[in-house]
């Protein structure tokens, strides 16, 4: 009975699930918006913490996942005030770069148990879990260039957060985890399907079926992380040491950086064919704008 309500609610909502969202602010899986409207009336009963955007006008933004008290733990409030930001950002023009971080020296410890405990029917875990894949999708998807800026523990979802961005800049002691299996889970947010894209699926296996500590040395050496933030070599606090470290790739105007980052996008999640065709679009609409004809007028040497 479980497993074919369970399938009955896939189909409902995966039956046209669309590869690239086509308009901004559309969910990944276009589906009957009634059980959207459900499941977001189910996470509303979990509060507890905050997600908190500061979009800098530099077109870089800040994203806190804000709940100490419980390392950080998404309750179901937050899981809503995630997909209302990316929302936000999806629309940002402006954007340019995207930090993901945690509040109070850590990053995220995954589901709120207490949510996890009392969602704990199939159906209503398939419902956090589409909710949350969606929303990480997106996220990744967003065209900024994204880090996930990691200290301390990032455990469980916490973990599969930290593969829906771009980039990810670990602190020194900090660790990330995949528990899932240890709690008689594999993950749900999508976090299996990008690791394997990040570190391979030999990799993916190890850290997945031990659910062992990722330390920051460790995950740089399998391409897991992109960078160890230095200890207090510089005064910058580990914020701006991402910030710098994001600069590098988020030079020049927004309109060219966000379509950089959209023909990746499409080159990495669409067949040759569309991909090509998305490429030409993007080229489009960036050829001839203003910051091609400035630089052609400035006749601008590559030294
Ligand atoms: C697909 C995602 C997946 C799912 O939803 O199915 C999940 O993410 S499930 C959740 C996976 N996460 C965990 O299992 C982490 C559980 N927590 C821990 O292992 C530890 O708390 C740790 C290692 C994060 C930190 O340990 P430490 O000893 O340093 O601190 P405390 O354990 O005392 O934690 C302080 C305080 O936070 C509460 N806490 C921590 N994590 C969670 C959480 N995920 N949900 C709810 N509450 C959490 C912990 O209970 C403590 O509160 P207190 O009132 O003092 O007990």
């Amino acid at each position: 009975m479980v497993l074919r309500c369970v399938g009955h609610l896939h189909q409902l909502l995966y039956r046209n699930a669309s590869r690239i969202p086509r308009q901004r602010g559309k969910a990944v899986y276009s589906g009957a918006s009634e059980v959207w409207n459900e499941i977001k009336k189910k996470l509303q009963a979990f509060p507890g913490g905050s997600v908190d955007l500061i979009k800098k006008e530099s077109g870089i933004a800040v994203l806190t996942i804000n709940n100490p008290d419980r390392m950080n733990a998404f309750s179901g409030t937050m899981m809503l005030e995630l997909q209302d930001h990316v929302t936000q950002l999806e629309a940002w023009t402006n954007g340019k770069g995207l930090i993901v971080t945690g509040a109070a020296g850590t990053f995220c410890s995954g589901s709120d148990l207490n949510a996890v405990r009392a969602l704990s029917n199939s159906e209503d875990g398939i419902k956090m879990c589409m909710f949350m894949q969606d929303t990480l999708t997106r996220l990744l998807r967003l065209p900024l260039i994204s880090v996930a800026l990691v200290e301390g523990r990032a455990l469980g979802g916490g973990a599969e957060v930290t593969t829906a961005c771009d980039f990810r800049l670990m602190a020194l002691a900090s660790e990330i985890q995949f528990v899932h299996k240890q709690i008689g889970l594999v993950p749900g947010w999508g976090g299996a399907a990008r690791l394997v894209r990040i570190v391979g699926s030999e990799n993916a296996l190890k850290l997945l079926s031990s659910a062992q500590k990722v330390n920051a040395s460790y995950a740089e050496q399998i391409g897991l992380s992109d960078g160890v933030l230095s200890p207090l070599e510089t005064l910058d606090t580990t914020l701006a040491q991402a910030e710098k470290w994001l600069s590098d790739f988020t030079g020049g105007p927004s309109p060219v950086i966000q379509a950089v980052k959209k023909v990746v996008v499409s080159g990495r999640e669409l067949p040759l064919q569309d991909a090509l065709r998305m490429e030409r679009d993007i080229f489009g609409s960036v050829w001839g704008g203003p910051a091609n004809l400035e630089a052609l007028a400035l006749k601008f040497k590559h030294k």
